[in-house]
């Protein structure tokens, strides 16, 4: 199969396969690339979680704005370990150096394989490839993830444990931000049986980053996903019509909404588009997302709440795991997937 990695690394690579040369990659120009990193919202979990009521609420407010306004903050004081974080990269590192015969068996193409690596985006719609391999593991409601290299499962399996520990309680901040019951996110999706899907994202090195792409513009399905990285950077949001550079916060994580809560909110809460540059010729990025979502048969539609006649309902409602099937079987492209289930 196509490994990425393996390619960089036979030293065969004299210049970039034509597969991989991101033409289009400047169309977008009319979007200016500036830094507004720095405006980026920040939102304080140890706020979040305070016995003090007034600080919860300035935090839920926050919270709310950030949905709205970027789809996209960095997440501090969470109480997760560098420690934790620093073995998951580790560990990513050594999943990815493992040699294609130990890795042989993960390697798949099925949407629901419960561990599957690979390389691009979807091999099979990929008009340009992308310069990224991937592991992608369902691990909640059940927990499933390589059984190599030692010790990486118990790593992983603590830190979705804690990663699902820090998402329900953004969620019960964003119920009430939207005037719901605080457990109102959680109970209507069932996100304590919902599920969880890890996936590792590895950006080899590359003699001319500026001529390929790691990961092209799109949306993330699901409510939230909670994301880190190694100390290398690449992912832009997209804000007001510009790309803003992320540069994240020391031990902070990183969180954007998705299709899912844009749904759930009628638009309130907009899935932001984003997308993972290649920036470096020496080292491998390396990012370590967890997509939160619903479980696969609930069947998502705006909360009725939300509505008025004023704003009615704008999409159709689908079921989570149909919605992953419609995202797979489509290129990976800017216009997010949620148009085909606007009404
Ligand atoms: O590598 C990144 O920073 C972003 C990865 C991403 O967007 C994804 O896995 O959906
Ligand atoms: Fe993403």
């Amino acid at each position: 199969m196509l490994n990425l990695k393996c390619l960089v690394e036979s030293n065969s690579l004299k210049s970039i396969p034509s597969s991989y040369i991101c033409f289009n990659k400047n169309e977008e120009n009319d979007f200016m690339l500036i830094d507004e990193t720095n405006d980026i919202p920040t939102i304080d979990f140890s706020q979040l979680i305070s016995s003090d009521l007034n600080a919860r609420s300035v935090a839920i407010q926050k919270l709310g704005d950030a949905c709205r306004d970027w789809g996209f903050f960095m997440l501090i004081n969470h109480g997760v370990s560098e420690t934790l974080k620093d073995e998951v990269i580790k560990g990513s590192q050594c999943f990815f150096d493992l040699s294609n015969e130990d890795k042989k068996e993960y390697i798949g193409e099925k949407l629901f394989d419960p561990i599957r690596c690979g390389t691009s985006f979807n091999l099979k719609v990929d008009k340009t490839l992308y310069w990224r391999d991937y592991l992608k593991c369902y691990v909640h409601p059940q927990f499933h993830v390589p059984n190599k290299p030692i010790a990486f499962s118990e790593t992983l399996e603590e830190y979705v444990t804690k990663s699902r520990e820090l998402i329900g309680e953004l969620l019960k901040g964003i119920s009430v931000s939207l005037g719901l019951e605080e457990n109102y996110i959680q109970k209507t999706m069932n996100v304590d049986m919902g599920s969880q899907l890890l996936v590792i994202n590895y950006y080899p090195p590359c003699p001319k980053p500026e001529l390929v792409m790691g990961l092209p513009a799109h949306t993330d399905h699901g409510l939230l996903t909670l994301l880190m990285q190694n100390e290398l950077c690449g992912l832009q949001i997209e804000h007001n019509g510009k790309w803003i550079p992320v540069n994240p916060l020391p031990n902070s994580f990183l969180i954007n909404t998705g299709d899912h809560l844009e749904i759930l909110t009628n638009g309130k809460y907009k899935s932001v588009v984003h997308r993972a540059l290649v920036m470096n010729k020496k080292a491998a990025r390396i990012s370590v997302g967890t997509a939160h979502g619903p479980t696969l048969d609930t069947i998502v539609t705006p909360a009725p709440e939300l509505l008025s006649k004023d704003s009615p309902s704008i999409y159709r409602g689908i079921t989570y795991k149909d919605y992953l099937q419609l995202q797979q079987s489509r290129e990976l492209e800017r216009k997010s997937c949620l148009d085909c289930i606007r009404i």
